[in-house]
């Protein structure tokens, strides 16, 4: 697990309602069980730092203070400059605990001149957790140091300071410590990790359920990524949608605006030359390309395939129309497009048309069927009638498995299949059954997918980012919204909450 994934987790499961102060609460509960397993009685000082390493760090003497050890807690900075919220919250209890006859002693070092060699059985390493950037300052580094000459038993809270949590490498220096105790799972950095470092690694469940990796929640946000200040037009995805038809001009224009809404530079749109003009007056924002003729056919092959060439995805379907020449045209689309190996989002009647054994072999591909998109695209003969949930899951993950790439079901419950791995989404509204919020979903998978996310990141946080606005809409204006207004509410769907619990 890398440490965004952590990250992710986290908030997710702040999204589901375990507060973050639960969860620092059992990782410093962890830490002091585990060293209480190592040792009977004696003394113990936590070095602790500013983060929610540190945090742990002060829960954890307080939970040693229960079980009978005499602690030392040193500061590594003035407390004002204590950043966590919960970590914050837990230091304020430790400074309560000084006028208590708990045998507890709170210093505060600012400078690497106030620090002494601490004569103790065990030593906490709660200076640096997965927060870690850049250079080590002051008086971390001294503090490190000091550390690693002591011959008390190290234990480092989550990973050892100076160690970089995805690649293992350190820097400068680092805790050596005998055990670390790491939470919820193991950590990339921490198997890559000299060993003499880590010493022997504990993995401690602090509450987080398995479902905070499988359901999305405004965690997956986090893994939008950030832009250079230096980033220029083109670099945060092009798009090119092919669809649209004399009869449907609204859909591959509400999929580019909703690609654009949630991050895309360029969308452009391929279609008939009959729902050029329509899509154009839709909005300043598109760029679009007719070709002559009332509905796709294979005669727009070529010109379509130069556009592909410029960019990042292709979304085929959208508002395509079912005539059985734009079925050939989008088969023979697929089949150059996949031998350019470009990521393609095939959506609607994309769906109805495109064959499974054209696409079957091809990973670089994102279905986003409706369950009848799904029953007709993999061919079932008869419906899926399972109430049991997990079942149900199960049932369709088999079917999805038959083709190489991602298939994202979209339903009250969105389902995310790629090979053996699931995601499942619930953000949503019943307000969403109005026509074109499918074209918007498709759109914004394409737009995160071309802005550089993995394919089921992309997927998934397309779902979520969906859902929410459709949440966001249904606010506003109850079940009376439109696929264009819930556009609207895209960019507000993809802001990161700042609050550290309860959030709905
Ligand atoms: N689910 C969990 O795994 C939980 C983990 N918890 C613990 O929280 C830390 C991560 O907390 P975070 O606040 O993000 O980061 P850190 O504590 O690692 O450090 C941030 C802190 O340190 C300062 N800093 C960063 N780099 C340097 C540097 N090079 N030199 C000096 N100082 C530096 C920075 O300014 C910040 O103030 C995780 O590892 C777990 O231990 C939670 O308890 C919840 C559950
Ligand atoms: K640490």
């Amino acid at each position: 697990m890398k440490p965004i994934d952590m990250m992710v987790t986290d908030l997710n499961a702040e999204y589901l309602g375990i507060p973050r102060l639960s969860l620092m609460e059992n990782a410093g509960k962890a830490v002091a069980q585990e060293i209480n397993k190592l040792i009977d009685s004696g003394s113990v000082t936590i070095f602790a730092g500013t983060g929610g390493n540190g945090g742990d760090g002060f829960v954890a003497a307080r939970h040693l203070l229960n079980m009978g050890f005499k602690v030392e807690v040193i500061l590594l900075a003035h407390p004002s400059r204590v950043r966590s919220e919960e970590a914050k919250k837990n230091w304020e209890v430790l400074e309560k605990m000084k006028f208590s006859p708990a045998p507890l002693e709170l210093r505060i070092i600012r400078d690497s001149s106030q620090l002494k060699p601490p004569n103790t059985s065990v030593i906490v390493d709660a200076i640096l957790g997965t927060g870690i950037k850049g250079r080590l300052r002051e008086p971390i580094r001294s503090a490190i140091k000091l550390i690693n000459k002591s011959k008390a038993l190290k234990v480092a809270v989550d990973i050892p300071s100076g160690v970089e949590p995805e690649t293992g490498e350190v820097a400068d220096v680092a805790v050596e410590a005998d055990y670390t105790v790491t939470f919820h799972r193991m950590k990339d950095g921490l198997k890559m990790a000299d060993p003499t470092l880590t010493g022997e690694i504990i993995v401690s469940d602090i509450g987080i359920p398995p479902m905070c990796e499988i359901f999305t929640g405004p965690g997956d946000l986090l893994r939008l990524p950030k832009r250079k200040s230096s980033t220029h037009k083109g670099e945060n995805g092009r798009i090119l949608i092919i669809g649209g038809s004399a009869q449907y001009s609204g859909a591959p224009a509400l999929a580019g605006l909703a690609a654009l809404k949630s991050g895309a530079d360029l969308v452009t749109i391929a279609c008939p030359e009959s729902a050029m003009i329509p899509i154009k007056s839709y909005s300043l924002d598109l760029i679009v390309k007719g070709f002559p003729g009332d509905h796709i056919n294979t005669k727009m092959l070529k010109g379509m395939l130069k556009m592909v060439e410029r960019v990042d995805c292709i979304l085929i379907g959208c508002g395509g129309g079912l005539e059985p020449e734009t079925g050939d045209a989008f088969d023979l689309l697929v089949q150059e497009i996949m031998k350019m190996g470009k990521p393609i989002v095939i959506d609607a009647d994309g769906l109805k048309l495109i064959k499974k054994d054209t696409i079957k072999d091809y990973h670089n591909i994102i279905l986003t069927p409706h369950e009848g998109e799904f029953k007709k695209f993999f061919s079932l003969k008869s419906p899926i009638i399972i109430k049991d949930f997990k079942e149900k899951v199960t049932a369709y993950h088999s079917i999805a498995n038959n083709i190489k790439g991602l298939v994202l079901l979209k339903g009250p419950v969105d389902m995310i299949f790629q090979g053996e791995k699931v995601r499942l989404n619930t953000t949503g509204t019943p307000g969403m059954t109005v026509g074109g919020t499918g074209d918007c979903l498709a759109g914004i998978t394409a737009s995160l997918w071309a802005q550089g996310l993995s394919t089921m990141d992309a997927a998934a946080l397309a779902a979520f980012i969906n859902g929410r606005a459709g949440e966001l809409a249904e606010e506003e204006y109850g079940y009376g919204f439109t696929a264009s207004e819930m556009i609207d509410f895209i960019p507000r769907a993809m802001s990161i909450p700042s609050t550290t619990s309860g959030i709905t």
